[in-house]
């Protein structure tokens, strides 16, 4: 039967971890069972929740001086029937984590979807091998830089950065996240610039650069500004998915006329997810939801950059994006944030070549400007993949030199 089971993380003074589990199941469903008369329970088995498994956790001192008080933790599997939702992520958020997300300490760890239910989601239009199909680059990381102090700018100062971006010998750029539509950079004008700059810059160099515009506006124009976005010439869009919702990125997404890759930044899900105790798991939000609604590239915090998540989370975010799946393609993970070229050790490392390494900061603030800073990275994820420590690298490298010397890594001058 066509369900989705959730698995959530619970707390409880006495353990009495049953008594909840079938108090959610049936909340979330059909209400009170057991004083039913028969006839009503044959009506209504297939809506009933099931829990389908309680996994009780070791007792943690931490969790105990959260509370004040000793507390046992579980994980509790909960099932929801399909014939109980129509299958979109409003409804089946609604139904595993509506109201209950209301009610105390309770964390929604994952969803599970059952095969012919994840065929209802669109997964990833171009996902990794149709966005390596664009730039032709295979066998190593992907190397994105995002604009940087550009609101207040005009026109040349966009076409100067965007420029150098790209000699620098980086696959793509992108919007910050916080430039909006504007009088200095209008959206069109930043798609119809940003593609004759970079038809030069790779007529100069043979370097293709692809450039992910901010998708941003009131929800309803959303679909138009992409459409006409894919029509000028862009080559991947921008969106702060969770300023306006996951069903709103998988709309975009189903939309053949867009047909454009989506780059999903994690701006606001940092309320949705840090508490240990509340919310949602960052591996569930920022890995398979995003995937299934359709994201080809998803940014989200790296372990050790400027805005840390905790290691685990951040690689259980690649590994959802990336596992094999019967019906979605693979989205490119970007760990992000206070990436400079000393991290390229620890990102190939932690995620591998089908991940992008992003830098905003990384490349502008490179003493030798924003050329001399894609180059860095160039050159350290190219010597890298040769076996060549980053020491052996800078050595040749005079721009990873200088990279190495400002941010650390494993360099002295
Ligand atoms: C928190 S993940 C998104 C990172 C981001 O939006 C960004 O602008 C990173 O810039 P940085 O200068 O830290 O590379
Ligand atoms: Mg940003």
């Amino acid at each position: 039967m066509a369900s989705v089971t959730a698995t959530y993380l619970v707390h409880d003074p006495k353990g009495n971890f049953k008594k909840k589990a079938e108090g959610i199941a049936l909340g979330l469903t059909v209400g009170s069972w057991t004083d039913l008369p028969d006839l009503q329970k044959e009506q209504l088995r297939n809506h009933k929740g099931s829990v389908t498994e309680i996994i009780e956790l070791p007792e943690d001192a931490r969790v105990n001086q959260y509370f004040g008080s000793p507390r046992k933790q579980a994980l509790l599997k909960i099932s929801y029937p399909a014939a109980n939702f129509s299958p979109d992520l409003p409804a089946i958020l609604t139904t595993a984590f509506g109201k209950l997300s209301l009610d105390g300490e309770v964390k929604l760890i994952d969803l599970e979807f059952s095969e012919d239910l994840s065929s209802a989601f669109p997964g990833p239009t171009f996902g990794i091998d149709g966005i390596r199909n664009q730039l032709g680059v295979y066998e190593r990381p992907l190397l994105m830089s995002i604009f940087k102090a550009v609101i207040g700018r005009d026109m040349d100062y966009f076409k100067h950065q965007l420029r150098e971006q790209a000699l620098g010998g980086v696959d793509l750029v992108k919007d910050d996240e916080i430039l909006f539509d504007n009088p200095l950079t209008p959206f069109e004008e930043r798609i119809k610039t940003a593609k004759q700059v970079l038809d030069e810059t790779e007529e100069e160099t043979g370097h293709k650069t692809l450039y992910a515009v901010n998708l941003t506006g009131r929800t309803f124009e959303l679909k138009d500004k992409a459409k006409r976005a894919a029509e000028l010439g862009a080559s991947a869009l921008l969106f702060n998915v969770f300023a306006y919702g996951l069903d709103v990125l998988q709309s975009l997404a189903e939309d053949p006329e867009i047909n454009l890759p989506i780059m999903a930044h994690p701006a606001v899900s940092g309320a949705l997810t840090p508490s240990e105790f509340y919310g949602i798991s960052n591996r569930l939000l920022l890995g398979k939801l995003l995937r299934l609604a359709g994201a080809d590239l998803v940014l989200f915090p790296s372990p050790y950059g400027s805005v840390a998540l905790r290691k685990e989370d951040a690689v259980g975010i690649a590994a959802e994006l990336t596992e094999k799946h019967a019906y979605w393609k693979g989205a490119f993970p970007v760990p992000s944030a206070g990436i400079h070229p000393g991290l390229t050790p620890l990102l190939l490392q932690d995620f591998g070549i089908d991940s992008i390494i992003n830098a905003g900061g990384g490349v502008h603030g490179h003493p030798g400007g924003a050329v001399a800073g894609g180059k860095a990275f160039r050159d350290a994820i190219d010597g890298l993949l040769l076996n060549k420590s980053l020491e052996q690298i800078s050595e040749e490298s005079e721009p990873l030199k200088a990279a190495l010397n400002l941010w650390g890594g494993l360099v002295k001058s």
